[in-house]
């Protein structure tokens, strides 16, 4: 069975226009968020219209701040500050990857938290592995645990979680998030030993590498749930540009009781998340 990711996101986009109508209702704010793109990628252009189209579908407010690619770091810095300052402004989210002369910590580190709605600054992360509730959570992380409990319902106790991937944006917050719903939770990596043996052992298995069809048919244990990550662009025969995750899906599906698509699975999920946390940052700090 194939988890849709576009209809998990739709539901919570729904949900999220009501609670979007409150607060202007009853506190007369309306969240804002605002994205910045330094240099252009294509890739990261769509993305970033998407983010734009769907913010103000809910009735909230949406900047695009475009900076060009040899902007200086003391820059963007200057600009990050004056959005901290700024009242209307819930929501910053600086489109990663940076060039390779801007330091992204020093960036990541220099947006106000309250207002990290990516959930990258260092006190947000601090805050998710303490357990303290009031964490800015990582939007890919939070959609694949909203898409896990789609399919296995809101009780994921016990369950053996494995993923594939450490990074600060993906696999090590989801690895936090999944202990803390009490999941036994594995996490693998490159220079993880009998890689296969151990994502057999997996009732949720997430792969968030980069490598597309990475994770084969016969590494996924018969009933498994699993969540794929990747966002790949590949070149089908046709020299055709394809879209692909990391599980090689046609193969995955024949074993796993379900598994999300790419796209349409933890993409949209992404975007939605990242709707909800402007909501809940205007709500908490606005
Ligand atoms: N759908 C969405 O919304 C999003 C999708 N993505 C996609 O998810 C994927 C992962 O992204 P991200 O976490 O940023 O990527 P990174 O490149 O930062 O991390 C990849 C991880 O995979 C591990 N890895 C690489 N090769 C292997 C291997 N052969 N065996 C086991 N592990 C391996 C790396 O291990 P090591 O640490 O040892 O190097 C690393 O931890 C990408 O395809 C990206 O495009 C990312 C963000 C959002
Ligand atoms: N500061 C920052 N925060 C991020 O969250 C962030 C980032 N930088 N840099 C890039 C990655 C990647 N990422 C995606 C989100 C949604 C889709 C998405 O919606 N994908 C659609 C397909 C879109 C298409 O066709 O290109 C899908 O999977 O169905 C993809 C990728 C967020 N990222
Ligand atoms: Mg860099």
């Amino acid at each position: 069975m194939r988890i849709d990711g576009k209809q998990a996101a739709a539901d919570l986009r729904k949900q999220l226009s009501m609670q979007v109508l409150q607060l202007q209702q009853e506190k007369n704010i309306v969240p804002g968020l605002t994205v910045i793109l330094v240099g252009e990628d294509p890739a990261s252009e769509v993305y970033v219209r998407n983010k734009v189209r769907q913010t103000r579908e809910l009735g909230m407010h949406s900047q695009e701040i475009r900076l060009p690619v040899d902007i200086r770091e003391e820059a963007l810095l200057t600009r990050l500050e004056q959005l901290n300052q700024d009242k209307d402004v819930h929501g910053i989210l600086v489109q990663l990857p940076l060039p390779a002369h801007i330091n992204e910590a020093k960036v990541l580190a220099a947006i106000n938290p309250e207002k990290d709605v990516d959930g990258f600054h260092a006190l947000n992360s601090g805050r998710l592995l303490n357990g303290s509730g009031d964490a800015l959570v990582p939007c890919t992380p939070q959609g694949c645990v909203i898409l896990a409990k789609r399919h296995l319902g809101e009780d994921l106790s016990g369950k053996h979680a494995v993923v594939i991937g450490r990074s600060n944006i993906v696999g090590k917050p989801l690895a936090i998030l999944l202990l803390q719903e009490n999941c036994t939770v594995t996490i693998a990596h490159s220079r993880t030993e009998n890689l296969a043996q151990i994502c057999r052992q997996a009732d949720i298995l997430v792969a968030a590498v980069g490598r597309a069809n990475f994770v084969k048919g016969d590494w996924i244990k018969p009933g498994a749930t699993v969540i794929d990550v990747g966002i790949n662009r590949i070149e089908d025969t046709e020299g055709k540009t394809r879209l692909v995750g990391d599980v090689d899906y046609q193969a995955a599906v024949e074993v796993a009781a379900a598994i999300t698509p790419v796209p349409g699975g933890v993409g949209p999920m992404t975007i939605a998340c990242l709707l909800k946390n402007t909501l809940v940052a205007a709500r908490r700090y606005g």
